[in-house]
C-alpha cells in the first residue's frame, strides 16, 4: 500500500454519492484514510493545545491526574494520565469530553464514563478550555458527516449510524505527548526487527477515530498483505480509521485496521478524537439486518458494558485496565 485514500470533504455537497462510495470502499479495504478540507478545524490551534498542556508544571498536571495515580483527585476517567515506566506505551495524555447537561438525571452518578471534564487554570494568554471544547464539537460534527456518507455508501438510511450519538455520546478528545525513552526502553517495547514502539500494535475499540499527527512520522498501519506500512503526515489532513465497535456491527465488512506508533527518537505529539456511542445505545452484531433482508438476525447489545469489558479485561492498556467496574 503506498498512500492512504484521500477523502476531500469540500466535495461533500457537490459529489455526495461519489464520496460515500469512496469512504465505504476505503473502509472495506485499507480501513485507514486521509480526510482533508474539514470545515472549521484549525490545526494550528490543536497543536498549540498540545504544546500548552504538556508544558504545564508537573504539579498542575498532577492535580488533573486520574484518581488511580493521584488519590487526591476525584476524577476516575477524564483528565490527565502520566507516563508509566516499564510500559511499552510511552505517553502521557489529557482527555476531555462534552459534559452531560446540568440537571440530566438519566445518568447514574456511579457511571464515571460521564464524569465532568477537569480543566487546568488559565492565565488568560491562551484559551485552552474554549479551544478544546470547540474542537470537540467540530470533530463530532465532522464524524457525523462522515457517518452519513458511510451510510449512503452502504445503501442504507443516511442517519442509520448518527442516531446512536444523538443522546450523550461517550466520545473523548485526547491530547498525547510521547517523550523520548529515558535510557533503554523496556524489553516489551522492542519488536522483532529491533525497532522500538511507543504505542504497540492495536485496533481501536471505539466506533471511529479522527487522528491528528501534525508533522510527525511514526504511525504505521497493517495492510491487507499483513505488512506494516508507514503513514506519512499530510498538512492539514486528518487520519480516519474505524474501531472494533463498528467493524463488529458490520460483521467485519468494514475493517478495524491494526496500527502502532514507532519511536521517532524525539518528542511526538498527536491528538485523536475517539468517537464513541452513548452508554445505552445498541451496537449489537448483524446491524445490517435492520436495513436489508438476507442477514442473520441482529442481536442487541449496549455499548457501555461491552466497551468497558473490552478495554479493561481484554485489551488491558495501562490507561484503561485501572478503571473501576460500573454497576448500573
Ligand atoms: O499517536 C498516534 O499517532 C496514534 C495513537 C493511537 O493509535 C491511539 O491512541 O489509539
Ligand atoms: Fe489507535
Amino acid at each position: 500500500m503506498a498512500e492512504l485514500p484521500i477523502i476531500d470533504l469540500s466535495k461533500i455537497k457537490t459529489h455526495r454519492n461519489e464520496l460515500a462510495k469512496e469512504i465505504v470502499h476505503a473502509l472495506e479495504n485499507v480501513g485507514f484514510l486521509f480526510i482533508e478540507n474539514i470545515p472549521d478545524l484549525d490545526f494550528d490551534i490543536l497543536y498549540k493545545c498540545c504544546r500548552w498542556f504538556f508544558a504545564l508544571p508537573w504539579e498542575t498536571r498532577k492535580s488533573l491526574m486520574r484518581n488511580f495515580w493521584n488519590k487526591e483527585s476525584k476524577n476516575v476517567y477524564r483528565g490527565y494520565f502520566p507516563v508509566v515506566e516499564g510500559e511499552p506505551s510511552r505517553k502521557e495524555g489529557f482527555e476531555c469530553a462534552r459534559d452531560v447537561p446540568p440537571g440530566d438525571t438519566s445518568v447514574s452518578p456511579k457511571n464515571w464514563f460521564y464524569e465532568k471534564s477537569v480543566w487546568p487554570e488559565e492565565d488568560g494568554s491562551f484559551p485552552f478550555k474554549k479551544n478544546m471544547q470547540e474542537s470537540y464539537e467540530i470533530f463530532h460534527n465532522t464524524a457525523m458527516e462522515i457517518l452519513k456518507l458511510c451510510a449512503i455508501g452502504l445503501g442504507i438510511d443516511e442517519d442509520a449510524f448518527t442516531g446512536i450519538f444523538a443522546d450523550k455520546p461517550m466520545s473523548t478528545l485526547r491530547l498525547m505527548h510521547y517523550p523520548p525513552w529515558d535510557g533503554k526502553p523496556p524489553e516489551n517495547a522492542i519488536i522483532e526487527d529491533g525497532r522500538v514502539v511507543t504505542t504497540p500494535d492495536h485496533m481501536d475499540s471505539n466506533f471511529l477515530t479522527l487522528l491528528n499527527i501534525f508533522d510527525y512520522e511514526g504511525l504505521e498501519v497493517k495492510n491487507a498483505d499483513d505488512q506494516w506500512v508507514a503513514v506519512h503526515p499530510r498538512p492539514k489532513t486528518l487520519i480516519m480509521n474505524i474501531g472494533v465497535t463498528l467493524s463488529r456491527m458490520m460483521g467485519g465488512r468494514l475493517k478495524a485496521t491494526r496500527h502502532r506508533v514507532m519511536d521517532i527518537g524525539v518528542d511526538r505529539y498527536s491528538l485523536p478524537f475517539f468517537l464513541s456511542p452513548s452508554y445505552n445505545s445498541d451496537v449489537g452484531i448483524n446491524f445490517m439486518s435492520k436495513y436489508e433482508k438476507g442477514h442473520p438476525e441482529h442481536v442487541p447489545e449496549r455499548y457501555g458494558p461491552w466497551v468497558l469489558h473490552r478495554i479493561k479485561h481484554e485489551i488491558k492498556y495501562f490507561e484503561y485496565r485501572v478503571l473501576p467496574e460500573i454497576e448500573d
